[in-house]
């Protein structure tokens, strides 16, 4: 495991001091008006001066009234009744960050070797050479590490922005233990060269710590990923049942969070994408099916459902970064049983994220999207998995929904009777030379103001695995935090948890499972501005409206309202 030879930057978090008003502003930045904006630097936290935000030792306490319109439609009278109402929350979140571990599955391959370097090269400093120069490390694309939330504005009528990681408490990247399993037994160093991610020197500078770990031996199903991945598999624990498969994994657990002394462990999957199990009742329809199922060693009980029932079993919440439909009716049950968080489906890094803006931006501007194709080509293990058409189908499916919510919100653009929407073509090919450094093509066609056409190409090429690793840190601090927040309602009086499945976690991933009965949100801002609204409320800090009719009105005083 990463050695932590500094002091935990997580727990820096805790302390509250007051707002400074600083003038700190990068030498790079390229807002317009430079002096209309402030930045506050990293290790400064936030106190809100309010009575309904209450501060102790142990929690940060906020009420917070949700406002949301109830609608009813009178299709006789053609008309909308429209009902404001109110719902009073009472926000706690406990302050003291957790001694966090993450297990990932597949952490021997090129996301698994990538994020464990990446955050050894960022706690250790370590810098690295090449052509340009000298290389610092960096959690780019990461929204706890490298983005900002505004504010609101100081008494000059600048602009207030605070890193991401200070809105409440959370986990340090830096902070996290990585461990693991993988049917295939290269150490993280051999397996960081096989990926062939990291430039040469950095690889070298890795390699005394990396060369340390190997992952745990991995359960190996062969029918639920690519054959090709065969002569992978020689990592494997003993053959046995599916229960003993289960128990093993539930023992791994708990060692390991014994020999790292931890508090939580979260449970991710990074392993390769498997074909779809069948879903059907006496399967997996509920939790006690789904157990019953692994105990009579069912054949369509994949690995993945044996690491998410493990998670579960073991209070470790489950995160899955592949495509596959792991998250079946029994398991959500069971995590609700158990009342553990489960998250998923299959990490949004790149082709897919920009989709979400893209046709978001499109559809939302009043252009009707018509046409998508998505092509790329990848010579990664992941590639070479996902040639094989059952673990294709799976990431087909968790790239193509994606524009649903866009397409089904606009009912002036798309004939909802006729289930009206764009073509959508998927097209994932597997080329060994060009190796991590995924190849997207893109293509969307929309009609536009009295039926002209508008075509939009898009050429992006980068590290597959360079996008991915910031969203399985972002994945592990927001699990963990969300683990540390209750809530109750002015109807209740414990707090109680969030949902079991993390809808939150939908901007980070393709295809989000949400709670039974809820709707899916693939458009990234919402998706983006759902988690910063939430962390606000907690934090007792005001919604960012974009409103600002603090520039465009005379803005009265500001009224004392006690909730
Ligand atoms: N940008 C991205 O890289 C990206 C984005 C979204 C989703 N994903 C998904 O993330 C997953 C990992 O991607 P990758 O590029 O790291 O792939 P990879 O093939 O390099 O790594 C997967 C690893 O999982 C191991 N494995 C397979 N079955 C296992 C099992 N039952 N138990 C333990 N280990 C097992 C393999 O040996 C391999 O080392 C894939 O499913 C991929 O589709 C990747
Ligand atoms: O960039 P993105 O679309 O979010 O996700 C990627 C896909 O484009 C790629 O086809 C696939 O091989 C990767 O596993 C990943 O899913």
């Amino acid at each position: 495991m990463p050695e932590n030879n500094h002091a935990s930057a997580s727990q820096q978090n805790s302390k509250s001091t007051a707002i400074v008003e600083v003038n700190t502003l990068s030498e790079d930045s390229d807002v317009v008006n430079p002096a209309d904006h402030d930045g506050v630097p990293p290790d400064y936290t936030i106190e809100v001066n309010s009575r309904n935000t209450i501060y102790s030792n142990e929690f940060i306490e906020s009420k917070y009234i949700y406002d949301m319109n109830h609608c009813e439609v009178d299709h006789q009278a053609k008309k909308v009744n429209i009902i404001p109402r109110k719902y009073q929350y009472d926000f706690r979140t406990k302050r003291q960050v957790q001694r966090t571990g993450v297990m990932l599955v597949g952490w021997g391959g090129n996301n698994g070797s990538t994020v464990t370097g990446a955050t050894i090269a960022n706690r250790d400093n370590i810098t690295w050479m090449r052509k340009e120069g000298e290389q610092r490390p960096n959690y780019y694309g990461s929204l706890t590490q490298s983005t900002t939330i505004r504010l609101g504005s100081n008494n000059d009528g600048k602009e207030v922005h605070i890193p991401f990681n200070t809105i409440l408490p959370m986990l340090h990247p830096n902070d996290i233990i990585i461990g693991g399993w993988d049917i295939n037994g290269a150490n993280l160093y051999e397996a960081m060269q096989r990926a062939c991610v990291f430039d040469y020197e950095l690889q070298e500078k890795l390699k005394a710590k990396m060369i340390k770990f190997k992952p745990l031996p991995s359960i190996y199903y062969p029918d639920f990923i690519a054959a090709n991945q065969e002569d992978r598999a020689d990592n494997l624990i003993p053959k046995g049942t599916k229960q003993q498969d289960l128990e093993h994994i539930r023992n791994d657990i708990r060692a390991f969070k014994k020999a790292n002394n931890l508090e939580k462990v979260i449970i991710l999957w990074t392993a390769n994408t498997e074909r779809y199990t069948d879903v059907r009742q006496g399967l997996n329809m509920t939790a006690e099916e789904v157990l019953k199922s692994i105990a009579t060693n069912d054949d369509e009980i994949s690995p993945s459902n044996i690491f998410a029932c493990a998670a579960i079993l073991e209070n470790c919440p489950y995160i899955n970064g592949s495509p596959q439909n792991t998250l079946v009716p029994g398991i959500i049950e069971l995590a609700e049983k158990h009342h553990v968080f489960i998250g998923g489906d299959d990490f949004k890094s790149g082709q897919t994220k920009l989709k979400s803006v893209l046709a978001d931006f499109l559809v939302s501007a009043g252009l009707k999207l018509q046409s998508i194709v998505s092509y790329n080509h990848l010579g990664n293990n992941d590639g070479k998995n996902l040639s094989a058409p059952q673990q294709f189908r799976s990431k087909e499916i968790s790239k193509s929904n994606v524009v649903d919510d866009m397409v089904g919100a606009n009912h002036l653009l798309y004939d909802k009777k006729t289930n009206e929407h764009p073509d959508h073509v998927v097209v994932i090919k597997y080329v060994p030379f060009v190796k991590d450094s995924k190849r997207a093509m893109d293509e969307y066609i929309s009609s536009i103001f009295m039926n002209g056409l508008s075509t939009i190409a898009i050429h992006n090429t980068c590290e597959d695995s360079l996008l991915a690793s910031p969203l399985i840190i972002d994945l592990v601090i927001l699990t963990e935090l969300m683990t540390r927040i209750t809530y109750k309602t002015n109807d209740q009086e414990e707090y109680q948890s969030f949902e079991a499945v993390l809808a939150i976690l939908s901007y980070l991933l393709k295809a989000p499972v949400v709670p039974p009965g809820t709707p899916v949100i693939n458009a990234l801002f919402k998706q983006h501005r759902c988690i910063t609204n939430i962390l606000s409320a907690c934090a007792g800090i005001a919604m960012d409206t974009d409103m600002l009719l603090e520039h465009k009105t005379k803005i009265p005083k500001p009224m004392k309202i006690q909730l």
